[in-house]
C-alpha cells in the first residue's frame, strides 16, 4: 500500500469483529473508504450494517480487529473523532417536542459553537434544507421528508469531515430520497466523506463505492460497475408463456445461478463460463423461440443474488 493511498483513505479496518454472545455480527471485515466519496454498504435487515457503522464510528467495541477513522485508532481515540464526524442514526434522534431551531440550537451547544457562529450556521442550514418556514415547528409535527433533512442539518452542523447515514432514508418517498441524495451530493462536492447504509439497489448504484454485506460478512465490494463487470453472469430475459413451469425447470439447470420472474419475463442469471449465453440457453428443450431471449444489462441486484447465493 502507497503512503498517497494510505493518506486519502478516511476509513481503515482489517479483520473487524463483533460479537454477541454466539453470534458473529461483524466476521472479518476489511474496509478502504477513500476521502471525498460516497461509499455505501448494501445488505438486507440484520446483515450487521449498524453494527459496523457503530464501530467506525467509535460507539461500539470492537470484539477484534483493527479500525483507523480518520487516522484515529479506535476504540482509543473515539472522543477525538466525535468532533470530526457525523452520524444520523436509523431512527429519528432528535427530540419531537423542540422546534426545529431549538433542536438545531441544542445540537450547536453540544458541538460548543460560539453564539455567532451559531446563529450564522443555523440559517445556512435552514436554508440549504428548506426548513425556514419551519423554524418554529415542533419536529413531531413534521413530515417524514422534512423530519429527514432536520435530521441531516444536525449531522452536518459542525461540519463534520465523514458523515455516518445508517439508513437514512427508510421513512421518506422517492421524490423525497431522490432529493436527499442530492444534498449528499452536494455536501460530498464540498470536501466531506459519506458512508451511508442502505437495502434499497438503486440507493446502492449512486454510491461511488459499495460493499455488499450478507450475515456480517463482505461478499464483495468495488464501484457499481466493476461489482457488475465481475460478478460472474450474465443476465438473459426469457419471455414467454407458463413462466411459472419454465421458471421451475430454468432451475434446474447447472449453469443457472438463478432465475426470478419480472411481470412477463424471467430473468435468468447464467454462469458467465457459458461464453454465448442466448444460445445455450436458446439449445434448452423448453425454450420455444429464440426470439424471446434478450441478453441485458447486469444490476446491483443480480449482483447481490450472485454473490449471496448458496452462502
Ligand atoms: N446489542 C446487541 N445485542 C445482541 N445482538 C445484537 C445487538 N445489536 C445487533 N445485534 C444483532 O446483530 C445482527 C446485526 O444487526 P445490525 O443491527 O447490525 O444489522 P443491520 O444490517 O443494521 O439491520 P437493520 O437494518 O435491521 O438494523 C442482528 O442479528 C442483530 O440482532
Amino acid at each position: 500500500m502507497t503512503n498517497t493511498h494510505t493518506q486519502s483513505l478516511v476509513i481503515q479496518a482489517q479483520k473487524l469483529c463483533r460479537n454477541f454472545g454466539a453470534l458473529i455480527a461483524i466476521d472479518n471485515l476489511d474496509l478502504e473508504v477513500t476521502a471525498g466519496q460516497i461509499y455505501g454498504f448494501l445488505g438486507p435487515n440484520g446483515c450487521g450494517k449498524t453494527t459496523a457503522i457503530r464501530m467506525l464510528t467509535g460507539l461500539l467495541k470492537p470484539t477484534s480487529g483493527n479500525v483507523k477513522v480518520l487516522n484515529l485508532s479506535l476504540p482509543k481515540q473515539a472522543e477525538a473523532l466525535r468532533l470530526n464526524i457525523g452520524y444520523m442514526t436509523q431512527k429519528f434522534s432528535l427530540y419531537d417536542d423542540l422546534t426545529v431551531q431549538e433542536n438545531l440550537r441544542f445540537i450547536a451547544k453540544i458541538f460548543g459553537l460560539s453564539r455567532q457562529t451559531e446563529k450564522a450556521r443555523i440559517e445556512e442550514l435552514l436554508s440549504t434544507y428548506d426548513l425556514a418556514q419551519k423554524a418554529s415547528q415542533m419536529a413531531g409535527s413534521m413530515s417524514g421528508g422534512q423530519k429527514q433533512r432536520l435530521a441531516l442539518a444536525a449531522a452536518t452542523l459542525h461540519k463534520p469531515r465523514l458523515l455516518f447515514l445508517d439508513e437514512p432514508t427508510s421513512a421518506v418517498d422517492p421524490e423525497n430520497r431522490r432529493d436527499f441524495w442530492e444534498k449528499l451530493f452536494d455536501l460530498c462536492e464540498q470536501g466531506t466523506s459519506i458512508l451511508v447504509s442502505t437495502h434499497y439497489m438503486d440507493e446502492a448504484e449512486r454510491c461511488h463505492k459499495l460493499a455488499i454485506l450478507e450475515s456480517g460478512k463482505k461478499r464483495a465490494d468495488g464501484t457499481p460497475d466493476e461489482l457488475m463487470q465481475n460478478m460472474g453472469a450474465n443476465v438473459v430475459e426469457v419471455s414467454g408463456e407458463h413462466l411459472r413451469d419454465l421458471k421451475q425447470q430454468l432451475s434446474n439447470i447447472q449453469q443457472i445461478i438463478s432465475v426470478a420472474q419480472l411481470g412477463s419475463r424471467l430473468r435468468v442469471l447464467v454462469k458467465d463460463t457459458i461464453t454465448d449465453p442466448v444460445a445455450f440457453l436458446a439449445q434448452q428443450n423448453m425454450i420455444q423461440q429464440k426470439e424471446d431471449l434478450t441478453q441485458v444489462r447486469p444490476s446491483l441486484e443480480d449482483v447481490f443474488v450472485t454473490c449471496t447465493k448458496g452462502s
